[in-house]
């Protein structure tokens, strides 16, 4: 079932932080019939009070907009829903599908904005024929503060869409058309026929740099200009996407460099390697999106929950059935999971290592 949307669908977005907010924002002051819905009072308070303030990454693009806001608890003062939007956490996201059911409008349907491998956890709540994703890889937001968002990458783009939406089965259906209409005016949006695909390269993205950057303290930029966390970054992406190799899925590039190289340069291609590591060098030195930390290393210097099961806990899952040694993958989750609990501070030493020096081994751990 895909019934069609309405010409001006009733949008909820559940979970307002960085990415639910922005895209909420974004959707009502383009004229969208979008609502907010989140959990934390003093957040909920704060945009119904000032509206939610947009800090772009140019002086052109900050903006405050009046977005509606309820807090969780007055879901259902919402008539039904036509389009859900979940920007919760991913260990958050079972609860909230519960919360979204019995909202839904008889077309409506749940789209996942998160990292993360959630569509199979929604659809279990809604059904399968009710989920779609969507995948942010340019859009480097945080919430700063209760009622603030900072945005460190441009609007726009050019050359990599900020947004790609798919269908879990990859058809082109008429709500995917009618969703890509409404993301369009957030950002830069393409259509996916291989979600699953996606799914997994941006889990390799997300295994590159969220574990590394909660682990070691350090913005996205920073890593890459160390020469052994960039590699570090290497490995942990080659191991992801070699993985994704094995289960047969066709692998999509990581910010704009293609996935298998990372691969082959896990598997000791010196000449992969060195392309990988000039592009990340290029893109750290160029200054943009500088000071950008991802979502996983805000957390941890919010001292909030971290998403490391459901970004690590996947890759380490299927390393074993494919039989890749994710080693580099293992000793991220099981840094970020002692620095979460409170036994070790966040620490650059933790990967002084070159994973692929000659005294690295399989297994080093
Ligand atoms: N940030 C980014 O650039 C990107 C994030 N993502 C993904 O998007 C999803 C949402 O992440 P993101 O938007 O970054 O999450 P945020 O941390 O910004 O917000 C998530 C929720 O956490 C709670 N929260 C956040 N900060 C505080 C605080 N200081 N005090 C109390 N509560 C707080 C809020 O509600 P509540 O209290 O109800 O939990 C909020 O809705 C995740 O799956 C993430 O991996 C994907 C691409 C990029
Ligand atoms: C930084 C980025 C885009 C990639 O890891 C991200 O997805 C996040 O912050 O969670």
């Amino acid at each position: 079932m895909t019934a069609t949307v309405p010409p001006r669908p009733r949008i909820v977005v559940l979970g307002a932080g960085a990415v639910g907010g922005y895209i909420g924002a974004r959707l009502f002051a383009e004229g969208e019939d979008a609502t907010l819905v989140d959990g934390w009072a003093e957040h909920v308070a704060a945009v119904a009070r000032s509206g939610l303030a947009i800090t772009g990454a140019r002086p052109e693009e900050d903006e405050t907009v009046r977005v509606p806001i309820l807090p969780e608890d007055r879901l259902a003062d919402l008539g039904p829903i036509d389009v859900a939007i979940v920007a919760v956490k991913s260990w958050d996201t079972r609860r909230v599908a519960e919360l979204l059911r019995p909202r839904l409008a008889p077309g409506g349907f749940v789209v996942s904005a998160q990292n993360g491998l959630n569509e199979p956890v929604i659809a279990e709540v809604v059904g399968g024929d009710r989920v779609v994703g969507l995948i942010a890889a340019r859009i480097g937001v945080e919430l700063d503060r209760a009622g603030r968002i900072l945005r460190r990458v441009s609007r726009g783009s050019p050359g990599i869409p900020v947004f790609r939406i798919g269908e879990p089965d990859g058809r082109t259906t008429p709500r995917i058309e009618a969703l890509r209409a409404l993301v369009a005016k957030v950002d830069s949006v393409t259509v996916t026929g291989n979600l699953t695909g996606e799914r997994w390269s941006k889990l390799a993205a997300n295994a590159m740099r969220n574990g590394l950057s909660a682990a070691t303290g350090l913005s996205i930029d920073a890593m890459d200009r160390d020469p052994l966390l960039r590699r570090f970054g290497i490995r942990l992406a080659g191991e992801a996407v070699l993985i994704g190799e094995r289960l047969g899925l066709r692998l999509e590039g990581i910010g704009g460099t293609p996935a298998a190289l990372f691969a082959r340069a896990t598997e000791g291609d010196r000449a992969a390697l060195a392309r990988v590591e000039e592009a990340l060098l290029a893109s750290a030195v160029s200054g943009k999106a500088a000071g950008q930390r991802p979502s996983m290393g805000q957390d941890i210097l919010k001292g909030r929950r971290t998403e490391v099961e459901e970004i690590y806990g996947p890759v380490l899952a299927r390393a074993e059935d494919t039989g890749v040694d994710a080693w580099a993958n293992r000793r991220v989750r099981d840094a970020v999971r002692r620095i979460e609990s409170g036994a070790a501070r966040p620490d650059p030493a933790f990967f002084q290592l070159d994973p692929f020096g000659a005294t690295t081994t399989e297994g080093d751990d």
